[in-house]
């Protein structure tokens, strides 16, 4: 029996003027995957992300997640059917403790309107959920540290926690390991393949060291094209794979 797809992304157009960002781009991502894309620098990752998020408009083409078309449903929409992404550090409240971030996020996603936000830590509704995400991230001991005061790997790891608050069927997680420090990757890299038990996940990187070790699948993006989609070990056999991108290094 074949696994469902979670996310099927066909013909998908973007063009900035005249430069094809994404060129006629499809693939599928399977349920309970983790689909890993990689590409040079410039082949369109991060445009993909923001298309399926629906942050930009495509020129062309359609995304069908959960086997809904997203043509016409908002970024905000994509996130409450389960179109999770993990958003930069920014993103979260620097003041606030590591608990109350995810709190913030669980409650927001419930649809709860905003409450005083010393009142957060009480609530069960919350609190307990948050909990189970933040031992998912190996977070648990962190979670009455004040967020600031965090090393830069258990931010981006905080990062991927305020995603999970959403529930998400799909997580999104664009260059997770940017910056990190080998022994960080290393730190995340052992909770994603956690995560991958649990969700579906797809990855842009350019560790290929965590590409190669977490990955099901991988699809090969140049120039806003797929060349090539397919287990870790087909990617890093592959010919045409090797000469537009890995070169000697796989
Ligand atoms: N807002 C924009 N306006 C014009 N061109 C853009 C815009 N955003 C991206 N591009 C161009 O589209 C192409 C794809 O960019 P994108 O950021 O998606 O690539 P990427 O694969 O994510 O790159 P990287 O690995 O460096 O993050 C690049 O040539 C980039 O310069």
């Amino acid at each position: 029996m074949t696994t469902p797809d979670l996310l099927i992304v066909e013909n998908l157009v973007k063009r900035y003027d005249g430069l094809l960002a994404t060129d006629d781009l499809s693939l599928t991502v399977r349920q309970g995957e983790l689909h890993a894309i990689i590409g040079p620098n410039g082949a369109g990752k991060t445009t993909l992300i923001k298309q399926l998020t629906g942050e930009i408009r495509s020129d062309a083409g359609r995304v069908i997640f959960a086997g809904q078309n997203l043509k016409r449903v908002s970024e905000p929409g994509r996130s409450h059917i389960g179109l999770a992404r993990s958003f930069q550090i920014t993103s979260l409240f620097q003041n606030f403790t590591v608990l109350e971030n995810v709190c913030l996020a669980v409650q927001a996603h419930s649809g709860h309107s905003f409450r005083f936000w010393k009142k957060i830590n009480n609530d069960t509704n919350l609190t307990e959920p948050a909990l189970t995400i933040l031992q998912h991230m190996g977070l648990e001991q962190r979670a009455h540290t004040v967020t600031s005061s965090l090393s830069h790997g258990e931010q981006r790891q905080l990062e991927i926690a305020v995603a999970l608050a959403t529930k998400p069927k799909l997580l999104l997680l664009d260059e997770p390991m940017a910056g990190m420090s080998k022994e960080d990757s290393e730190t995340l890299i052992e909770h994603l393949l956690e995560l991958k038990n649990r969700y579906t996940i797809l990855l842009i990187e350019h560790d290929m060291d965590a590409v190669f070790s977490l990955a099901d699948r991988i699809s090969v993006l140049v120039y806003g094209r797929a060349i090539a989609t397919g287990t870790p070990d087909e990617i890093r056999n592959n010919e045409d794979v090797r000469q537009a991108y890995l070169g000697e290094e796989a």
